[in-house]
């Protein structure tokens, strides 16, 4: 774990952010895609999408939509998102998503489009470290809950120490071209992008996650998600939803 002190500051190399938006959100349930229900007025692939362009280190953002859904993406986000067709799962929509990416970027992060209350200090957090030149860095938090490993049977079969644990969330960030070779490989079974780098045999460092960056994966984290977004914390995520359209900061840093 990276100590919490000042992170190295973001400079100089091209990041861009992969926004897997592609999932149907089967556990959310509600019939739309996931990325699109709306999180306070507004859908949450949006909310996303803002934090990234608010950070000070993305240049370029990639979003994979569902795919008879690239157009009317496109015109939601405006000019200058890309927007490909992701794939059956994550990892495909990923893979996609790394193929759209400018030459000249160096460092990629994958960020969650269910994740729309992530905090874009913790977005530049991520990136800082990478180009400090960790080869992959990525988001967690202690647990909250002890955790056990259950059989198919349902008995439990052992507890874990705690302390070693970490829930992982997104941003994910790497040097592009380890986030390559990971993708690279085929069939290796894994959750996160993260997953990927350490079949390489790649080390991955952590940085301090954010509480308001969890997933919206059930009904609850939705509640849970507007709720946060009346508070008087949550000024962030409601400047980005009212700054939505104004790509000034991501424009000069890309023309930069
Ligand atoms: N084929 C897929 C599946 C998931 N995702 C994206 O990956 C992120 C994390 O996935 P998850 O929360 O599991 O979303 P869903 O796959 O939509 O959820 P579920 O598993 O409940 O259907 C989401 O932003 C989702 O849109 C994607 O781009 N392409
Ligand atoms: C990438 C991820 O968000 C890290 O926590 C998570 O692994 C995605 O898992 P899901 O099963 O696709 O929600």
């Amino acid at each position: 774990m990276m100590g919490e002190g000042p992170q190295p500051r973001a400079v100089g190399p091209r990041v861009a952010a992969i926004v897997p938006a592609a999932g149907r959100g089967e556990r959310l349930g509600g019939g739309t895609p996931k990325a699109l229900r709306a999180l306070g007025g507004r859908p949450m692939l949006v909310r996303s999408v803002e934090a990234l362009r608010r950070s000070e280190s993305v240049t370029q953002i990639v979003v994979a939509a569902p795919p008879t859904l690239v157009e009317v993406v496109a015109q939601l986000l405006g000019p200058d998102v890309r927007v490909i067709a992701g794939g059956a799962e994550r990892v495909d929509s990923v893979r996609r998503a790394l193929g759209a990416v400018d030459d000249d970027v160096s460092v990629v992060l994958v960020h969650d489009a269910a994740r729309p209350l992530i905090p874009p200090a913790l977005v530049d957090a991520v990136a800082a470290a990478v180009i400090a030149g960790h080869p992959a860095v990525i988001p967690v938090l202690g647990l909250g809950d002890t955790v056990k490993e259950v059989g198919p049977d349902g008995r439990v079969i052992r507890t874990p120490p705690r302390d070693g644990l970490r829930a992982v969330q997104t941003p994910q960030g790497f040097r592009r071209d380890v986030l390559a070779a990971a993708y690279a490989l085929q069939d290796v079974p894994v959750t996160d992008d993260a997953g990927l780098v350490e079949a390489l045999g790649v080390p991955v460092t952590t940085v301090p996650g954010a509480q308001e960056a969890f997933k919206v994966t059930r009904p609850l984290d939705l509640v849970l998600a507007e709720a946060l977004l009346v508070r008087p914390s949550a000024s962030d995520a409601r400047a980005g939803a009212d700054a939505c359209g104004s790509n000034a900061g991501m424009d000069a840093r890309r023309s930069g």
